[in-house]
């Protein structure tokens, strides 16, 4: 359902239908413009040839959106071969079709290299792409890529992960730069092209006598030798080395230095390419940093944190070989776009790792107890307790954040309590095994522990601990770990285990835990006697220590005063404990302050009643995810079957309110303080019109869900979306929810579409004020114009929170306002005069069944002490095929002003968001 497509104009089969522009077709001619301006060309022979000058570059395609091209790996992936192999002393050149074209670099180099490729080529394998699990083999594939060592897909890609570094792959000098390099989404960087643009804004008059002239020009020329002769060095240099690593190697150096320079502006900006939603992650994150321009997240704790550089490293990207995930793999390049791992020092120096999710998340890592003691979600809200009496001094465990308790959780034999995992300094896995790719997981950092000679004295069993930390899109934390016998004496060993987990709480006393209701657990403060949960949630009132056994996979943390929910999902972690000291143990407890208990909850997925036993070589994976949910999670919605039933009632309840009793949404909105979109006010379809300069469009929007799924947010409802071309309704007040719904949902569609991606969220955080969220706009996607999407657009929907902040929750009038009932009566006229004169016109949103029963007799008619036009035709017409850009390329020249005409969009956000008219903001 999700994945409806544009109806693509091209009629090409070798376009990938998901990409809106056919840019396969034309490749050829993208390498055309590449070498558009070198005219004079070495042969490998080391003599010139003087070419004439290249055809014309083709019709300049916008770059934004960059198409999504899904892989198209196999062995027929690139099937036209050049030479089959066989370069017979002929030199090697770039084929453009009808054309070859030759190098201006340094051709002996070049061709000492393909003598050696020759001697060795039985011993070599085949060339391959350098892009991070790229299976593509290169054998087959055109010179160019082979020369270059990138497939098709990734030179076109808006985001590879090379060298372990985001790169893109620079058409004019044929290889990858860092992100840094290049402006938005062009596919040349800034320096190539700037030096471009100057070339081309340089008159060329032959006959110029002009000496100064003359000498820009071989300077130019001589600029642009040099140019190439490094790149082709370098190239020569990379291809010349034993591996892939090697090849990166001068780029990672350089790339330091960059990231040095640019290392806060490339996890701020990112780069807007890929995809719609790429820019509008950009727009977003821009937007963060806007209000809070710190980029370094300040804990809870009393962190002091000195920035020694950033850099990426080669550990940070997908692992994954595995060909049949090379989908996910390529969607996960493309979504790498923002994120970033910073090396910092922490408190007391110790080594502290920064990861940026591609929104606003961040989770800070130390190396000390591979400890995780930050983290924020997309809303920057931290979500972790660390003491502020926490003690970062090795060996000591830092109090708060997420630790593994490992080999033993508790206390056991001479191991210290909760093992020595958290104790001990973990390193970065640069080579890790691979983990199934997850294309939802964009930022991820590996760790390892192996016992030290000392822990073997302890706890006498050689492993691996492994932990790969990732921040998802999303801004959700999932730690997995793995655990792996390493054993060379053939001994098999058990171990126990926890997640142990500090969340910040508003209070304790206010915090309920669900999930656990109904299950046995173990409860430490009265001998670890057994006990079977009473009560249909978790409250505190004094110190809780247990161990809840055989848990259900996920459980909720409550937090009504922050208006969140924090939920744990685990895996392979069978048991969950509960622990807050409450007064007397924190006063017990050295590094934790006195009433600190009342601000932390540890929930720990843990395997402790059932030990885990591992022969040698054998692994044991575990993993534990983290997702914070905003505001009215209800409490039901955890356990399945009462969702369903939820379901249910609301939908009888809604089929009630739009059936009989004739109330509108707005009404409801207005009379009432729910949420817009909260379950309960939402009808199962809503006929909408907008309305622009007086001319009307009409939507019908299905609701597919009326509850939430666990895994969505508050303001994401996923519906379809549909525009009626005859249009039935009465015009409505443009400042209208309905507006930025429409707007929000399709260009969320696009940017859904676009990236494969299932949800997106985007809604900006509560702590925008006004100005800033009038700001936040999602701008409308190219391809909508050209493009004939098709009749139904999948798509989440974003709202309620994004226009409500916390006090107008309290206070209805603020939403009230944007249905309010207009007192002027109606016109009746659609686009009647200016815009500023046009009466109000009342309500946005309707429902089914009262826009069918609007009498036909073509008199106005009143709901909600609303004036309505009448209906001359009651059922509006079933499937709607036109495009939804249509209500921009649409205006009739005499229905529109011309500034309206000309800025359509600025203007619907202007009356959006009630400026000028003190109205309708919130
Ligand atoms: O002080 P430590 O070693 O961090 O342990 C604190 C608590 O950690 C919890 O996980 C245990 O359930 C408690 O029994 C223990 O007291």
């Amino acid at each position: 359902m999700m994945n409806r497509l544009p109806s693509s104009s091209s009629s090409s089969s070798s376009v990938d239908p998901y990409s809106i522009f056919p840019f396969a077709s034309s490749f050829d001619n993208w390498n055309a413009q590449l070498n558009y301006s070198t005219h004079t060309h070495q042969g490998f022979d080391g003599s010139h040839h003087h070419h004439p000058h290249p055809p014309p570059p083709p019709p300049h395609h916008s770059l934004a959106p960059l198409p999504f091209y899904p892989p198209h790996l196999g062995s027929d992936y690139f099937i036209k071969r050049e030479d089959h192999g066989n370069m017979g002393g002929r030199p090697i050149g770039l084929n453009l079709g009808h054309r070859t074209y030759f190098s201006s670099g340094d051709g002996l180099a070049i061709d000492r290299r393909l003598i050696v490729g020759r001697a060795h080529h039985h011993h070599h394998q085949p060339p391959r792409c350098q892009a991070e699990g790229c299976k593509a083999d290169l054998s087959g594939a055109k010179h160019y890529h082979r020369r270059h060592k990138v497939c098709e897909f990734h030179s076109k890609a808006a985001v590879v992960v090379a060298g372990g570094l985001q790169q893109r792959f620079c058409q004019q000098c044929s290889r990858f730069h860092v992100l840094a390099e290049f402006d938005e989404s062009k596919r040349s960087c800034r320096k190539r092209l700037a030096d471009h643009n100057r070339r081309r804004r340089k008159p060329h008059n032959k006959n110029s006598n002009n000496p100064s002239s003359a000498t820009d020009s071989s300077s130019d020329k001589a600029k642009l030798t040099s140019r190439c002769t490094s790149s082709t060095a370098a190239t020569t240099n990379n291809t010349s080395g034993t591996g892939l690593d090697q090849v990166n190697t001068g780029h990672v150096e350089q790339n330091k230095s960059i990231l040095f320079r640019n290392g806060p502006a490339l996890s701020l900006g990112g780069v807007a390419a890929g995809s719609q939603q790429i820019s509008l992650f950009n727009n977003y994150q821009h937007h963060q940093y806007l209000i809070s321009p710190s980029p370094s997240s300040s804990n809870n704790n009393n962190n002091n944190n000195n920035s020694v550089g950033f850099y990426h490293q080669s550990f940070i990207g997908s692992t994954s070989n595995d060909a049949s995930q090379s989908h996910d793999l390529h969607q996960a390049n493309l979504l790498h776009l923002g994120q970033s791992l910073f090396e910092e020092k922490g408190t007391n120096g110790l080594d502290k790792l920064v990861l940026r999710g591609p929104l606003s998340s961040s989770a800070e890592i130390y190396l000390h107890g591979g400890h995780i003691t930050s983290w924020k979600n997309n809303y920057r809200e931290e979500l972790l307790f660390v003491s502020n009496k926490a003690i970062f001094k090795p060996p000591k465990a830092i109090r708060g954040g997420i630790s593994i308790c490992f080999p033993r959780f508790g206390t056991h034999g001479f191991l210290e309590q909760h093992g020595f995992a958290a104790n001990r300094t973990w390193s970065i896995d640069t080579d890790p095994p691979s983990l199934p790719s997850d294309s939802s997981s964009t930022t991820f950092v590996d760790l390892i522990l192996k016992p030290s000679e000392g822990d073997l004295k302890f706890w006498p069993h050689s492993f691996e601990l492994r932990l790969r930390i990732t921040l998802t899109l999303k801004g959700d934390l999932k730690v997995i770990s793995r655990i792996r016998n390493t054993n060379a004496n053939g001994k098999l060993f058990s171990f126990t285990l926890a997640y142990y987990s500090y969340f910040l709480v508003s209070d304790i006393s206010e915090v309920r835990v669900e999930g656990l209701e109904t299950m046995d657990y173990l409860d430490n403060l009265k001998g670890n006697e057994r006990f079977t949960e009473q009560g249909d949630a978790l409250t505190f009132e004094s110190e809780v220590d247990r161990i809840y056994l055989s848990t259900q996979n996920r459980i909720a943390i409550i937090d009504h005063q922050k208006r969140r929910t924090i939920v744990l999902h685990k895996e392979g972690l069978p048991d969950a404990v509960v622990w807050n000291p409450w007064d007397k143990k924190a006063k017990a407890i050295t590094d934790f302050g006195r009433d600190e208990y009342k601000r932390m909850i540890c929930i720990e997925g843990a395997a402790v009643e059932k030990p885990i036993t591992l022969k040698p070589g054998e692994e044991w994976k575990g993993s534990q995810e983290f997702f914070s949910v905003r505001s009215s999670y209800n409490s039901g919605e955890l356990d399945p079957q009462k969702s369903q039933i939820c379901v249910v009632l609301t939908m009888l309840l809604l089929s009630l309110i739009v059936l009989h009793s004739r109330l509108s949404l707005p009404s409801l909105f207005s009379s009432s303080n729910l949420q817009p979109y909260s379950p309960s006010s939402i009808p199962s379809t809503i006929l909408t019109t907008t309305h622009f300069d007086g001319l009307p469009d009409d939507y019908r929007i299905d609701v597919l869900h009326l509850v939430r799924p666990l895994t969505m947010t508050t303001n994401q409802i996923p519906m379809t979306i549909c525009k009626i071309p005859n249009p039935n309704l009465v015009p409505m007040h443009p400042p209208s929810f309905a507006i930025m719904f429409l707007e929000f949902t399709i260009d969320l569609f696009v940017a859904a579409t676009l990236s494969r991606s299932r949800s997106i969220d985007l809604s900006p955080p509560p702590s925008l004020d006004a100005q800033c969220r009038s700001q936040y706009s999602l701008p409308t996607h190219p391809a909508l114009k050209g493009a004939a999407p098709p009749p139904h657009y999948p798509a989440w929907l974003f709202s309620s929170s994004s226009l409500l902040s916390s006090s107008s929750l309290r206070d209805p009038s603020p939403l009230a306002s944007f249905f309010r009932r207009q007192d002027q009566p109606q016109s009746g006229e659609i686009g009647g005069g200016a815009p500023q004169k046009r009466p109000p016109q009342p309500r946005d949103l309707l429902d089914v069944d009262q826009a069918v029963e609007e009498p036909g007799d073509g008199s106005a008619r009143e709901i909600d002490g609303g004036p309505r036009r009448p209906h001359p035709n009651p059922s509006p017409p079933p499937h709607p095929p036109p495009s939804l850009s249509a209500s921009e390329e649409e205006l009739p020249a005499e229905s529109a002003t011309p500034s309206a005409r000309r800025h359509p969009r600025r203007r619907r956000r202007r009356e959006f968001w009630g400026e000028g008219k003190g109205e309708g903001r919130v």
